[in-house]
């Protein structure tokens, strides 16, 4: 965001572009869905159907599209869960990192939705990898909402609540009047 617009986002034509998701997969080479056509034998139609609704963390963990679900299961070992986090995690560091390659620096990062306002667990371990940036947490960054970075840290970091729907009104709103 620069100046309360959004600039850059990792969705694309559809929200199958950018981030891994509970059951999609995310950015993957383009060449991948017709190879799989033909090593599989499977139509586009059910291509698409397994990047969009078995992927993701589904697919990836083979047992849950939940983040505190793949959690609990690579806290117990699970080998697969812990690949799927690892892979959310370089991918969120990597967006973060084209982000602020984009605005030539972040002010504020801000962690939201459903993963990103109740996983102290991610929120560490992506900002383990953004000390290049001068992100430093504060001991405690488990709370639920407001500033979770150090006085020193040179980027603010945050947590905020999402709320998709008064956005979605309020837009909605906008664009009938
Ligand atoms: N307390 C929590 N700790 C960790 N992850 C959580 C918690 N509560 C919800 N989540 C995760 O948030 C995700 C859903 O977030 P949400 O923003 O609603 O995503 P989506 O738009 O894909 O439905 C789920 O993977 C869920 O496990
Ligand atoms: C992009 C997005 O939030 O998708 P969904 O809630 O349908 O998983
Ligand atoms: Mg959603």
């Amino acid at each position: 965001m620069v100046d309360g617009k959004s600039v850059d986002t990792s969705m694309g034509f559809t929200p199958l572009a950018g981030l891994m998701m509970g059951t999609r997969c995310g950015d993957i080479d383009p060449a991948l869905p017709s190879y799989l056509e033909k090593a599989t034998g499977q139509s586009t139609q059910e291509v698409v159907t397994m990047m969009n609704k078995e992927s993701g963390f589904l697919g990836i963990s083979k047992a849950s599209n939940d983040f505190r679900a793949v959690h609990e299961l690579s806290e117990q070992g699970c080998e697969q869960a812990k690949l799927a986090l690892k892979m959310f995690a370089n991918r969120v560091i990597a967006t973060i990192g084209s982000y602020a390659a984009t605005l030539n620096g972040v002010d504020v990062i801000t962690f939201t939705g459903g993963i990103g306002e109740n996983s102290d667990y991610l929120r560490r371990t992506v900002c383990e990898n953004l000390t290049y940036l001068g992100v430093e947490l504060v001991a405690d960054s488990a709370q639920k909402v407001g500033r979770i970075s150090t006085e020193q840290s040179r980027v603010v970091v945050k947590v905020i609540n999402t709320d998709e729907e008064l956005m979605i009104a309020r837009d909605s709103y906008r664009l009938a009047s």
